[in-house]
């Protein structure tokens, strides 16, 4: 059987495209909800008609919150896409993802964002994110 074709919806399974691509276009709101099941601890975010994911969590200490930053970092240079990282009040760390290219979001936002979800950053939280 010819399983070259079969692909999985699950964005943990997908990789980044270049956000170069000139068919690439900024999804609708209706879009970015079909898929927000699959990211359920990110925030649609709406900033000047720009869409966004957006996630808290709050760390130990400053250096724990770069650490987590390291290990996104490692991610997103695997991917070739990159998120928005605010480290505010020296322990609460704030992920925005969009394309900037496009000014909006698209799928490699979302398999970002998937991505974040499964690194095994618990030894650097304060709680964990569901308290
Ligand atoms: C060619 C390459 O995909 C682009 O330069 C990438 C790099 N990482 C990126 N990350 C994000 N979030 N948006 C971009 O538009 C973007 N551009």
């Amino acid at each position: 059987m010819d399983t070259s074709r079969i692909s999985s919806t699950r964005l943990t399974d997908k990789k980044c495209v270049p956000c170069n691509l000139k068919e690439l276009r900024p999804m609708n709101e209706d879009a970015a909800r079909t898929l927000m099941p699959q990211v359920t601890e990110w925030n649609l975010a709406n900033e000047d008609g720009v869409m966004k994911l957006r996630r808290s969590w709050t760390v130990k200490t400053f250096n724990k919150g770069l650490e987590f930053f390291r290990r996104v970092a490692a991610l997103a240079e695997n991917e070739g896409h990159h998120p928005d990282l605010h480290l505010v009040g020296w322990n609460n760390v704030t992920i925005e993802i969009w394309t900037h290219a496009i000014g909006g979001l698209t799928e490699n936002d979302f398999i970002l964002a998937a991505k974040i979800d499964k690194l095994d950053v618990l030894d650097l939280l304060r709680r964990k994110p569901s308290d």
